[in-house]
């Protein structure tokens, strides 16, 4: 029976190790975190985040093929294929403060797997990471491997919160990336069987490893542009009459356009979209593209503008002046059908409105 162990059960790791036990009977997996509540959260009736369908799925498996345990070092060490899904979050000291991604988490991953590993594995970038990223793990985990033999492969994952269960179950592609020796190509085709379990064929993309942490970068920063470009048009459209909605359907109608992320909002949230494209711009400043970092920097100076300017409109619309109101929030979470408040835009309209009046309570 192959065993997959997965560190990190949070909101990529707990719906993703639990839709592959789901789809692949005989496959044992296991996910492990150094957290004991959400663990403990795992294995009760309240698991620790919030997606349609999830509670079913976990309740099919769980005990059966799908295990949540704190003990990191004896999933690992037991596994076949380690997944890595822990928080790569932005870094907020050091070199590359305010922009690059923090690897704290991943680094001590993989030292787990370095130190505890008895047997060839096949190691999985699920997380989020710099282009490179697997560059730096191989050299962690090679280093004083007694023999051990580790191929690293890079399988970004692409859901979206909310929607977690029927992106895994339907996703518009699985992205593999690997090593462009026969023994990386051989750790590829090992991670694609278990995706072939119910994923069609077609829609399992190969490529080198670089591509694929590449691309998970850029697929952000593609959507999250669509966002801040309507976001930047409805401004123009406020100073003009235009109504962005209607701007937005026509555009959108466009076949090479299409209709999708062209909702104009409070600007974008989440732990993601901002997260990675300031990883990215940070990518191109230190590759010497400061041109390319700029553009890329826009989309979020674009964010940051929409999100003030709901904040001036709704002062603006109370005669200038919020003192003695109260404002209500409806849904702090930074989008439907999720219970996660990370990145929301709630909370800079919060910051906005409360300093305003200076009081901080709504
Ligand atoms: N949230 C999303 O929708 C989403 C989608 C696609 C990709 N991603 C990426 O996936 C990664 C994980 O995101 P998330 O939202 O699931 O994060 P999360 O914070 O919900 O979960 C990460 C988990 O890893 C655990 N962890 C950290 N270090 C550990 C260690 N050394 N050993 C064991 N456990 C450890 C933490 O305790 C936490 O429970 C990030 O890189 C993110 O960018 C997230
Ligand atoms: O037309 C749109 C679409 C979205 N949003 C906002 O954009 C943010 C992000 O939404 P969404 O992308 O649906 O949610 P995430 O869970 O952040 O998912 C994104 O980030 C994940 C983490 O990397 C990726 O895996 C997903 O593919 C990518 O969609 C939210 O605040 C939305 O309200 C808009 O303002 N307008």
């Amino acid at each position: 029976m192959v065993k997959i162990c997965c560190i990190g059960a949070g909101y990529v790791g707990g719906p993703t190790m639990a839709v592959i036990a789901l789809k692949c009977p005989s496959i044992e997996v296991a996910v492990v975190d150094i957290s004991v509540s959400r663990i403990n959260a795992w294995n009760s009736d309240q698991l620790p985040i919030y997606e349609p369908g999830l509670d079913g799925v976990v309740k099919q498996c769980r005990g059966k093929n799908l295990f949540f345990s704190t003990d990191v070092e004896k999933h690992v060490s037991e596994a076949d294929i380690v997944f890595v899904s822990v928080n790569t979050p932005t870094k907020t000291q050091g070199l590359g403060a305010g922009k690059a991604a923090d690897l704290t988490y991943w680094e001590s991953a993989a030292r787990v797997i370095a130190d505890v590993s008895k047997s060839d594995k096949i190691v999985v970038e699920k997380s989020t990471v710099p282009v490179k990223t697997a560059e730096a793990i191989e050299k962690i985990l090679t280093h004083n491997s007694k023999g051990i033999k580790f191929q690293i492969l890079s399988n970004p994952e692409f859901l979206a919160e909310g929607t977690a269960i029927q992106d895994l179950f339907n996703p518009d592609r699985v992205l593999i990336g690997g090593r462009e020796t026969p023994e990386g190509q051989k750790a590829v085709k090992a991670l694609k069987d278990v995706y072939a379990h119910w994923v069609p064929e077609d829609r399992i993309l190969t490529t080198n490893l670089w591509s694929a942490e590449l691309s998970k970068l850029a697929a952000n920063a593609f959507l999250a542009q669509r966002i801040s470009s309507v976001n930047a048009m409805s401004a123009l459209c406020e100073a003009t009459g235009a109504n962005v909605s209607q701007v937005a359907f026509a555009v959108g109608t466009d076949s090479r356009i299409g209709p999708k992320f062209l909702n104009a909002s409070v600007g974008f949230g989440g732990s993601c979209f901002q997260k990675d494209i300031l990883n990215l711009v940070y990518i191109c400043e230190c590759n010497g593209l400061p041109e390319v970092a700029e553009y890329w920097k826009q989309v979020i100076k674009i964010n940051d503008y929409q999100k003030s300017r709901f904040v001036n409109r709704v002062v603006a619309s109370m005669f200038n002046t919020v003192s003695n109101k109260k404002i209500a929030v409806l849904g702090f979470a930074f989008k439907k059908d999720t219970g996660d408040t990370r990145e929301t835009p709630a909370i800079d309209s919060h910051h906005g409105e409360a300093s305003e009046r200076g009081l901080g309570c709504l």
